[in-house]
């Protein structure tokens, strides 16, 4: 099932007095990026498509540049006079052979992986599924004139958010059916509902409030505080461990570093793939844990483990330290390699890893050096990684 998203980031922010929202910063960090970051982290979503005024691509791509690096799988785009338009340029920008896709309003940042997740396996089920909330105060109408006209039952109540997940071919028809009607609508699903589909309300989040007025940013920044004070608490009891691992480079094989196949005259030779950045990163692991080392778990004297894919070494590391219950704090990897230019490849590496590993992007940072022609590297001999990770034990 291929999965893409579609971030609406074009609006003016007026409520917020022009203030450009997006990029006001909560607890230090733009809104948008920590909405990015949220999609980043979960797994196969891509692309990303980030629909932004027409004016302002060139800052957003410098942004992204300066804050993520290289990041092939966000597609920035142009937004319309509307949400409605922008969502749909946004829709247009995504590949025809998406099934499911998850639209989400860039100025909702407490969104989490795990809603993101959830509103995707309603979708695939359902057609069209919506993030929303039961309303909790009572709800009345208004005559137009300040007096009350009735007050309506909130037993069948919900507040809508996004993400708003569909079926790529239910979203398209919607959209098209009312650009045709002239009909603009506050949300997506309101689009399909039209068009005669049901819509699945899934359970959204109390925190995942929208950043529409100047008032939304301390209220946004208190619940922040909050995971942050979480995670603070949680970071008590971290562990490290390193990794370094070293293969030869030789003919007729391919290069394969951090999960993705890099094209190489030569190739790494070894008993699995001989992935030598995720060998050191799992070893970086293994040693966080206390579990010894690579060879002890996957000798290479086990035939079940000729040309293995390391990610799947990988993952049942990752299995073991959940087991153990661990979680996860970070991994730093530096590839050590003269030839060939890793840069265009850092960014699928991380998506790689972080998603076998269940990590945001922002969890897992790799580097790569030369050694300046000295040594087996520099004579392109082999390559080595060095990693570094943390771990803790979850909810400690
Ligand atoms: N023409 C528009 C209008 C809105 N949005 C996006 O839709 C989301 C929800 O819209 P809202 O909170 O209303 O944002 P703004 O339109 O920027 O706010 P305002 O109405 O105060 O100008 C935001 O992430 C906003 O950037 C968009 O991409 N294109
Ligand atoms: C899509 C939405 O976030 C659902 O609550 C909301 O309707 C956007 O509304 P706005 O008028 O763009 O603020």
């Amino acid at each position: 099932m291929k999965v893409g998203a579609v971030i609406v980031s074009a609006g003016k922010s007026q409520r917020m007095n022009g203030v450009d929202k997006q990029f006001l910063k909560l607890c230090g960090k733009p809104v948008i990026a920590y909405t990015l970051d949220a999609f980043l982290a979960c797994k196969d979503i891509t692309p990303i498509v980030l629909v932004v005024p027409d004016d302002s691509i060139s800052v957003y791509r410098d942004w992204l540049n300066k804050y993520y690096g290289f990041y092939e799988d966000i597609v920035v785009t142009s937004g319309g006079m509307e949400r409605q338009y922008s969502v749909l340029n946004g829709l247009r920008a995504l590949p025809e052979d998406i099934d499911i896709v998850v639209i989400h309003d860039g100025a909702r940042p407490m969104v989490t992986p795990k809603l993101i997740e959830n509103g995707i396996e309603a979708a695939s089920k359902f057609g069209a599924a919506v993030a929303a909330v039961r309303v909790k105060d009572t709800v009345k109408r208004s005559d137009g004139q300040h007096f009350v006209e009735r007050t309506l039952s909130r037993e069948t109540l919900w507040s809508i958010q996004t993400p708003q997940s569909f079926r790529y071919d239910i979203i398209m028809r919607a959209h098209t059916l009312a650009m045709e009607q002239g009909y603009l609508g506050t949300d997506d699903a309101v689009l399909a509902e039209r068009a005669g589909y049901r819509v699945k309300l899934f359970m959204g989040n109390y925190d995942n409030i929208k950043i529409t007025t100047p008032d939304d940013v301390p209220v946004a920044e208190a619940l922040l505080g909050q995971r942050h004070y979480e995670s603070h608490v949680d970071s008590v009891g971290y562990r490290s461990g390193m990794g370094y691992d070293v293969h030869r480079l030789v003919d007729d094989r391919p290069l394969i570093l951090g999960g993705v196949n890099i094209p190489f005259n030569k190739g790494l030779l070894g008993h699995s793939d001989a992935d030598v950045l995720i060998h050191a990163i799992i070893d970086a692991l293994l040693g966080a844990a206390a579990l010894g080392d690579i060879g002890r778990h996957f000798p290479d004297t086990d035939d079940s483990y000729k040309d293995i894919s390391s990610m799947r070494l990988l993952r049942q590391v990752n299995n073991l330290l959940e087991s153990g219950g661990y979680v996860i704090g970070n991994i730093d990897a530096t590839i050590i390699a003269e030839y060939p230019k890793l840069a265009p490849y850092i960014w699928p590496m991380r998506r790689c890893i972080a998603s076998v590993l269940g990590l945001s992007i922002g969890q897992v940072n790799i580097k790569a050096t030369t050694t300046e022609g000295l040594g087996f590297a520099g004579r392109q001999e082999g390559i080595a990684a060095y990693a570094v990770a943390s771990i803790r034990k979850a909810g400690e």
